[in-house]
């Protein structure tokens, strides 16, 4: 599919960044349901986000992009965003408001290079054109977002058209197929780093880490991402469903059972998500394993760390905070402990503030967290990029909401790059751990298979 005129103008010469201020206007129009995949296309840059509680939207073009790096990109995004965002003039239901979709890397410095190449360790875009389906009402939203009134109501009109030929559903592809996989990690290597966590945890200066590997898998054809995201939807309704280009070339992607946080005016909502065992064969297997889970003191005790660390890093911005029953959640392949935390903000923050403040949970970093990011950036031997860092939205109001990065590749033609982690605490066994880490690929890797 060609950009349109105004789109190309946008994403591909003059995306509008931060430190131009700019007046941006929005216009919105309900449709009839049309296929979301239909907009997606390879060449333009692109965004898609899904939650499991129903919210769906995907954008093509860059109405205005955000970027910063180092310690400080939390701030940045957040005052960039202020200057961009502040003068909005949104005309349409707040459903359909443009929001600012994007994520940040795992860690604050680092140097970008194969295979995130274009991810800046923070980065967003406003897109040009916005699809947005909620559960909260029944219509289809097409939101266009630029500077100049005339351009964006002839674009909105244009895209209505265009949108009305395209099928209520697209054919969701079929897989690449895989041709070799490559491990960052022999069995070897993985366990010295993990009897090296271990040392670590015994000698009293670390508590829990979270040790990950990349398996880079080469197709047999270049992989429609778009494609490989709404097939995960089957097989994973529960889990976040998520596509953020990075500019250049390569495309992030995956479907995240964890929520890191969402925000909504002064509500805050999230999870301890963490502690890990199999899905069995048969319902008795099954139940067997639920209640290891429940009951096994090392995975409690590697929960618990989640727990909290969450409620303290909340404490000075909440008023009622609320950590329900740990649970369980149940994917396709494998089920995890799950405690979920709820709070009341005591003043109005932005979401960012809320993300920084969290990530790393343990869940993903460990404890105590500068002795766990030390320990990571020591034992592994590839770049985490955008892996287990947080992926969402924000909008003018600073509501928002972010899973964080698992379950998840980062794509390029014909290459896709996995990562998945487990976390070491006393007691860890080298071999338990790796298998863990194993059926955590599995979600992308059975969607290229
Ligand atoms: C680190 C990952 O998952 C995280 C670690 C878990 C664990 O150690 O049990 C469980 C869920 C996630 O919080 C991953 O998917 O790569």
């Amino acid at each position: 599919m060609e950009p349109t005129p105004g789109e190309s103008g946008l994403a591909a010469n003059t995306p509008v960044t931060a430190e131009e201020s700019i007046e941006l206007v929005s216009y919105s129009r309900a449709l009839e349901d049309v296929s979301f995949g239909a907009i997606a296309d390879s060449d333009v840059a692109q965004i898609q986000w899904a939650t499991p509680d129903g919210l769906e939207t995907v954008g093509r073009g860059v109405a205005v992009r955000l970027s910063a790096s180092g310690p400080a990109r939390f701030d940045r995004i957040r005052s960039q965003a202020e200057t961009v965002l502040g003068e909005l003039d949104h005309n349409g239901p707040a459903v359909a408001r443009p929001r600012a979709f994007g994520g940040f890397a795992f860690h604050d410095e680092r140097e970008p290079g194969t295979p995130w190449n274009g991810f800046a360790s923070a980065s967003f875009v406003v897109p040009h054109v916005l699809l947005t389906r909620s559960p909260d009402d029944d219509a289809t939203w097409l939101t266009v977002v630029g500077d100049d009134t005339d351009g964006v109501r002839d674009a909105l009109e244009e895209w209505s058209q265009r949108v009305d030929d395209y099928p209520t559903m697209r054919a969701s592809g079929r897989s690449p197929g895989v041709d070799s996989t490559r491990r960052t990690t022999t069995p070897d290597r993985w366990d010295e780093q993990v009897d090296g966590a271990l040392e670590r945890i015994a000698d009293g200066s670390l508590t829990k880490v979270v040790l990950a590997q990349a398996l880079t898998v080469d197709l047999e054809e270049p992989v429609d991402v778009s494609a490989t995201v709404e097939r995960l939807r089957r097989r994973y309704p529960n889990c976040y469903r998520f596509l953020v280009n990075g500019g250049d070339g390569a495309t992030f992607f995956g479907a995240p059972p964890e929520r890191l946080v969402s925000k909504r005016n002064t509500r805050v909502e999230t999870e301890a998500l963490a502690g890990s065992v199999p899905r069995g064969e048969t319902p008795e297997a099954d139940d067997e394993y639920a209640d290891q889970l429940l009951a096994d003191e090392k995975l409690r005790h590697e929960h618990e760390l989640v727990v909290d660390a969450i409620c303290t890093q909340l404490e000075s911005f909440v008023s009622d905070l609320s950590v329900a029953d740990r649970t369980i959640r149940r994917l396709a392949n494998i089920q995890h402990l799950l405690t979920p935390i709820s709070a009341t903000l005591e003043t109005d923050h932005h979401v960012l503030e809320l993300v920084e403040t969290l990530h790393p949970t343990p869940a993903v970093g460990g404890v105590p967290p500068e002795v766990a990011w030390e320990t990571i950036r020591e034992t592994e031997s590839f770049d985490r990029g955008w892996y287990a860092g947080p992926v969402g939205w924000f909008d003018a109001a600073g509501d928002g909401e972010f899973a964080v990065g698992l379950r998840s590749g980062v794509a390029s033609d014909e290459t896709v790059t996995l990562f998945a982690g487990s976390g070491i605490v006393a007691d860890s066994d080298p071999t338990a751990e790796w298998e863990e880490v194993q059926l955590k690929f599995r979600p992308v890797l059975d969607e290229l298979r």
